[in-house]
Parts: structure tokens; sequence; C-alpha cells
């Protein structure tokens, strides 16, 4: 398995920007020699202008979130068949970010990613403990309970495990720490999925840059990043990609 890396732009990127920054990625992917998986998720209003520009650079397309609703009364929300339509692959659902600001429980995510899935989505369904959780020694109960409430049975997708407190702080978790969780979520993931569970891709996200990723992506079971910052220039996230190609496979 290579290891695959994503860049959440969050809530950044008008149009111009945008296209300068997926040109940009474009350009120095097309110089790395054998590029891993690559995936974009910007803000809503750039997905339609960027699909066609993304066609045939190896980056695939993502969203932040959808609604778990096919259709409906739902203001302001976007279903997964909408992203599809729009040649999106990938959906990043129950972000931390969306957890805390619009409270997201793990059953409203499980629904999500049951709604991605059949739209034909790969959701990138996210998990992590915050630094109270950390510090009152319940990370791995947290992060246990965030896998069985968000993860339908029939999961096929991708796990990201985000410790809230490494996310925007400049310092990623120590690599013992990456191993510890990675090690847990592994032994969850198999003993919820069975043979699925043990190939399941599980990302690390929080605080990665070109700097660390030569030393978090090859810890045991990390099968890629999920990069906030670093994604939004094309300096800081190529080094991030180039660090993924070098990495060894997995099987
Ligand atoms: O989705 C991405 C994560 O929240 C990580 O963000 P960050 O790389 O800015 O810490």
């Amino acid at each position: 398995m290579r290891q695959m890396i994503v860049g959440n732009w969050k809530m950044n990127g008008l149009s111009a920007p945008s296209r300068e920054l997926v040109s940009a990625l474009a350009q120095g992917l097309k110089a790395i020699a054998n590029p891993p998986p690559v995936v974009v998720c910007p803000p809503f209003t750039q997905l339609a202008a960027l699909a066609p520009l993304l066609k045939g650079t190896g980056i695939a397309l993502g969203a932040q979130d959808c609604h778990q609703a096919p259709s409906g009364a739902h203001t302001g929300d976007i279903s997964a068949a909408m992203l599809a339509e729009l040649g999106v692959e990938y959906v990043i659902l129950g972000h931390s970010e969306r957890r805390r600001e619009h409270g997201e429980l793990d059953e409203t995510v499980r629904e999500k990613a049951v709604a991605a899935m059949e739209a034909g989505l790969t959701p990138i369904v996210c998990i992590g403990e915050s630094a109270d959780q950390r510090a009152a020694g319940e990370y791995q109960d947290v992060v246990g309970w965030q896998i069985k409430g968000s993860l339908p049975d029939n999961f096929s997708g991708v796990v990201a495990y985000e410790p809230v407190w490494a996310i925007g702080s400049g310092v990623p978790a120590s690599p013992q720490d990456i191993a510890d969780m990675m090690g847990f979520i592994r032994a969850e993931l198999t003993r919820q999925f069975g043979e699925t569970g043990k190939t399941m891709r599980i990302l690390y996200g929080g605080s990665v840059s070109g700097r660390e990723a030569p030393t978090i992506l090859p810890i045991a079971e990390v099968g890629g990043a999920l990069v906030g910052g670093a994604s939004l220039k094309a300096d800081a996230f190529l080094p991030i990609v180039r660090a993924a190609a070098d990495c060894p496979r997995r099987h």
C-alpha cells in the first residue's frame, strides 16, 4: 500500500489562489517519480471550478463534509450525491472542528459515512482525543468509542487519527504516541471488522509538515497523512508528498 497524502484546506481558498495552488501542485507532482495517491479537499465553493483542472493530474478531489440525507429540507447543506456529481471522490467526515463547532456526534458521522458510500464516495472519518482526555488518561477509551460509534458495519474507507491537541499547534504528536495510538486503532479496527480491519488505511493528522513527514510516515500502521496548514502552499505540501513517495510500500 502506498502512503496517501490528503490536503484539507478547511475554510481557505478564494478562486484565484485556489486555481494557482492546484496548478502548482500539478506541476510539482510531475517532478516526483512514482508519486503516491494525493487528494485535495478545498471548500465546497471551489469544487466545481477545480474538478476539471485536476483531471489527469493524479490528484483526486475531496470535500470536507456532506449531509447524511440524500436530499430534502436541509438549508445550507450539501448531499453526497451532489459532491459525486462534481467529480468528488473523497469526503472528510467527523473532523474535530465539525464535532466541536457543529456539535456532530458519532451517530451523525456514521450516518454521513453511509450516505457517502452509497453515493460512491470514499469517506475519510476523523477520530482523536482532546488535550483534556489525554491528560485524564482516557484517550484510548475515547478513540475506541469513536471507532465503534462513527464507523458503520459495512465501512469501506479511510480512518484519520488526529489528536485534537496536535492540530494547528505546529507540533505533531511524538513518534512514540503516534505508534502507540496506531497500534491501538489497528487492534480496534481488526476487532470490529475482522480481515478488512487489518488493511483499512489509517492516516495521521496534526501539524504534519515536510520536516516531520519523513519520520511520521514510516511508523508502523501509518497509511499516510491528513494535512491542514501545510496543504495551503505548494512549497509546504509537496515535500510531504515527496516523503510519501520515498516511503517504502507496505502490504
Ligand atoms: O485536517 C487536518 C488537520 O486538522 C490537521 O491540521 P494541521 O495540519 O493544520 O495541524
